[in-house]
């Protein structure tokens, strides 16, 4: 992307235009002077000074160029072109050091001098770095622009252990960027909980938990003292003493406006360059917008803001009338893969407000509202966001919600079902936000759709601008594009599995089977991957896919798969885990519930708790004691924590119950000693009701067997997690053979076609009833299904058997963090 220090390109002579300089290449000033050139294209000649030697680009993206999921590439947002294209002369790797205001002359390194009849200042800002001893050692960085993301790339290539000093938004992002650069990363945060000014504690604990199990390490509560090192950093040392090792330490803990330009020439300043609600600075003709300026006491740090700021200075500077900038709420969102994080307004209790709560640790999901004088004023949602721009509308408009505070908060799910995207589209009126960086309301991507012919979400990025900074609105873009033109109307554009390669789920597989490739390295090469080494998304996805093409050839690759499921553990929130022996159907037997409360009783289980699944689950294990508990125990791995079928809930059906028409139990068990272990897609959820009244809730699982009259009704896609669905009735059998051959054919179709994480309920969402159905309706394709399941089935091993059969249990067993 870097092309020359210097690009010039002279405008167009025309001695009449009033000289427009802007100082600052970035998001914010480059933002307002696109908006300017909408409004007024001739009025100015427009020069930019750029300190950095790139155009202008998508620093929120940075995030995600770190992650592996965008190429340097991608996040140029104007290319050289554009500023050709618009007669700007622009000078990168040029900063302007002093303005002379008297003269009206910009002055920059290399001795340019460039006079100004409009002046706009937007130097952003600048990473706070601690003032610490050893703090310039080599290996100590920022993450701010360009070149500190190259810095880490490289680094990650040749080191192992970073820090990152900053538990906020930009210190998890790099933590994770970092994480799959393939770095052991540990995040040094002050605060005992993270994101302390974005969350409030419940959603802070699971979001830790989150990024736990993730592989991620946490040093809270703890203040650094010093860096450690010769020449390079080799780890930190902390007020209390103790010391951690690192190769690499990435500061992230806060930024401040980048005023010295502005304070060297006498413009006033506080914390930020001082301006007005027309973004005009005390000195005339003097201009600042972006995260150096400060606007009523507030200097911003999110791009929302920014380019409003942005908008109303184009505004002015082109003569259209503006009421003027008047502050704004912001909203968060945390771009780490897997974590859904949302935030916004005043969300912390005070003595006025009052709030409502909803918090399911089962599911992950958290939701809080918090409400003064009968308005919401803030919100935090963890796991489900999907309300976050339904909040937002309304913190921002400061409707009137008393009296109907809770179906606030239950939005969507008010009522039980949940709602799909395009009908959660149809709530939302024309005036709701659904792109927060760029301000883009449904209304206007409506708009798009209807009057400018927008039939993608990125053609409408191009229209609207909607999704085109951090990304995070892309899905509700989607929905609004499917609520207007119908599924078929919209173009599919393709896109890859993971930032890696642009060859989707079923090319990825194809090729698998065509060119018999049968390891993840194979495939990266073959296919030509863009980062060799794979990202934390496509490596357990192509693990998985492998497995399933080539059961018997593939040997898996334990490194690929997630923290919990290479360990055969659920970490918890203290860093524990949990033993979950398997129980057939919910059935017991008082020797093995005896045996269950000698080990508990034995290594000191701190809680027996008995799940939604119908087993008992001994949490707070330590990790050391895991392989001995299992050798004691003899009993199966409950898979709790896998990708793989979880439990068989059933009633107790004809055996017990007066109702009861069938053996709920027996055909329960039958089920889950036929399908454990097997790996699919997302987690597979069962249960068998012995009758209509369907006592087992198998309405709500992924496979839900209900008895009826002379039969079974086959119900498949529920799922009673966050996004609430019930299942489909796939077809009604006689006998228990028949519902073996019907549930086997069912999954691997499933294993088959469905893309990695994603469960039955959206993937039959996605392929439709009517394919499954067609694709098992002719009894010698479901044989065909049954046989490739039976030969996968035939090669599954329990995990903490094969463990404990080792010699040395503690060598084998592989702790947490390594692979
Ligand atoms: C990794 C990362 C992820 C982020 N993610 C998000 C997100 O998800 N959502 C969100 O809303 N925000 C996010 N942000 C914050 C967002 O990027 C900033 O709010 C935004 O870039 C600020 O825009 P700006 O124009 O004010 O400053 P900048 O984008 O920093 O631009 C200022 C420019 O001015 C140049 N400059 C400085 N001094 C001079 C000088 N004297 N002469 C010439 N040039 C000069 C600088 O080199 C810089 O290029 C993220 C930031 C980072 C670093
Ligand atoms: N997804 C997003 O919206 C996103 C992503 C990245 C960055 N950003 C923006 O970039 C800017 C910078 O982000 P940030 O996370 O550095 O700023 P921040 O101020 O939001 O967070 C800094 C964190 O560092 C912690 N901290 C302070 N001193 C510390 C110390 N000595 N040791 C350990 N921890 C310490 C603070 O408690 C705080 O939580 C912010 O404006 C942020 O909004 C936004
Ligand atoms: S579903 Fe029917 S058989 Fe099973 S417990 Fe309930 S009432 Fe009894
Ligand atoms: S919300 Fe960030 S790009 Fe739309």
């Amino acid at each position: 992307m870097d092309k020359s220090t210097t690009t010039s390109t002279p405008s167009l002579p025309n001695k009449k235009k009033p000289k427009l300089v802007l100082v600052g290449n970035g998001m914010a000033g480059v933002s307002c002077v696109e908006q300017l050139l909408k409004l007024a294209p001739n009025r100015y000649e427009i020069t930019i000074f750029g300190s950095e030697p790139h155009p202008n680009y998508n620093r929120i993206l940075l995030s995600s160029v770190l992650a592996g999921d965008a190429d340097m590439k991608d996040i140029v947002i104007n290319d050289w072109s554009w500023y050709e294209d618009n007669h700007i002369t622009l000078h990168t790797g040029h900063a302007v050091n002093h303005i002379d205001k008297e003269r009206k002359l910009v002055h920059a390194d290399g001795g340019i001098s460039v006079p100004y009849d409009e002046l706009i200042i937007a130097t952003g800002s600048l990473p706070f770095m601690l003032p610490l001893p050893g703090a310039d050692k080599e290996g100590v960085i920022a993450f701010r622009d360009i070149k500190d993301c190259e810095t880490m790339m490289a680094t990650a290539r040749k080191y192992k252990k970073a820090i990152v000093i900053g538990g906020g938004l930009l210190g998890l992002e790099a933590a994770r960027g970092l994480l799959n650069l393939n770095m052991e990363v540990s995040v040094v945060h002050i605060h005992p909980f993270l994101m302390e000014r974005q969350l409030d504690q419940p959603a802070s604990l699971m979001l830790q938990r989150e990024l736990e199990s993730q592989g991620m390490k946490f040093l809270l509560s703890k203040n650094t003292d010093s860096i450690l090192g010769k020449k390079r950093v080799t780890g930190l040392r902390f007020t209390d003493g103790s010391e951690e090792a690192a190769e690499l330490v990435v500061m992230a803990v806060g930024i401040r406006p980048n005023i010295a330009l502005a304070k060297n020439s006498g413009i006033e300043i506080n914390r930020g360059i001082v301006v007005n609600d027309y973004m005009e600075t005390d000195v005339p003709n003097i201009y600042s917008v972006g995260e150096c300026a400060e606007h009523r006491g507030i200097a911003y740090g999110l791009v929302a803001p920014l380019y409003e700021q942005g908008a109303v200075l184009a505004k002015r500077l082109s003569g259209v009338e503006t009421p003027g900038y008047q502050g704004s709420v912001v909203s968060t969102k945390l771009k780490v893969s897997g974590v859904n994080v949302f935030s916004a307004g005043q969300f912390k209790d005070a003595a006025d407000t009052r709030a409502i709560r909803l918090q399911d640790e089962l599911d992950g999901v958290y939701k809080k509202i918090v409400i003064r004088n009968g308005k919401v004023i803030g919100t935090v949602l963890f796991g489900d966001t999907a309300d976050g721009s339904r909040l937002f509308a309304m913190i921002r408009s400061g409707e009137d919600v008393a009296g109907k505070e809770k179906e606030v908060l239950l939005g969507a799910g008010a009522g039980g079902l949940a709602k799909s995207g395009a009908e959660l589209v149809a709530a939302m009126s024309d005036d709701e936000v659904v792109c927060g960086c760029n301000g883009v309301s449904k209304g206007a991507i409506v708009q798009a759709i209807q009057e400018k012919g927008c039939a993608s979400v990125n053609e409408i990025k191009a229209c609207t601008k909607a999704s085109g900074s951090c990304g995070g609105c892309k899905p509700l873009v989607a929905d609004v594009l499917t609520y207007v033109l119908g599924a078929d109307g919209v173009k599919t554009v393709k896109e890859g599995i993971c930032g890696c390669t642009a060859l989707g789920r079923d090319e990825v597989v194809e090729a698998i089977k065509n060119m018999h490739l049968t390891t993840s390295k194979e495939v990266m090469n073959v296919l030509d991957w863009s980062n060799t080494e794979g990202c934390s998304k496509c490596r357990p996805a192509l693990n998985y896919y492998l497995g399933m093409v080539w059961p018997e050839e593939h040997e898996d690759e334990k490194e690929s798969r997630f923290v919990n499921e290479r360990n055969h553990a659920n970490i918890q929130k203290d860093g524990t885990y949990s033993v979950v022996p398997r129980m057939y159907g919910g059935v017991t037997t008082p020797k093995d519930l005896m045996k269950i409360a000698e080990i508990a009783d034995k290594y000191e289980v701190p809680l027996v708790k008995v799940t939604g699944g119908q087993r008992i689950d001994l949490l707070g294990v330590k990790k050391e004691h895991l392989p001995a508990m299992w050798a004691d125990l003899d009993m199966p791995s409950g898979y709790a924590y896998g990708k793989a079928l979880r439990t068989v809930k059933t009633c107790v059906g004809s055996t017990f119950c007066r109702f009861g028409t069938q053996d709920a139990i027996g055909m329960g068990i039958k089920l889950e000693k036929k399908f454990e272990r097997l790996n699919t897609p997302a987690k597979v959820k069962m249960a068998v009701s012995g009758c209509p009244r369907n006592c087992a809730e198998a309405t709500i699982k992924d496979f839900g067997v209900i008895a009826i009259d002379g039969g079974w009704e086959l119900h498949v896609g529920g799922n009673g997690g966050t996004k609430l669905r019930g299942t489909d009735l796939l077809c009604k059998v006689k006998t228990e053979e028949e519902v073996l051959e019907w549930s086997g054919a069912y999954l691997q179709y499933y294993r088959e076609t469905g893309k990695y994480n994603e469960r039955t309920s959206e993937w039959l969402e996605r392929v439709g009833l009517d394919a499954v159905k067609a694709a098992l309706d002719k009894r010698e394709d479901r044989l065909a299904l049954v046989e490739r399941i039976e030969q996968t089935l035939e090669l599954m091993k329990d995990p903490w058997k094969e463990i404990v059969e080792q010699k040395n249990l503690n060598e084998t067993y592989m702790p947490i963090g390594r692979s």
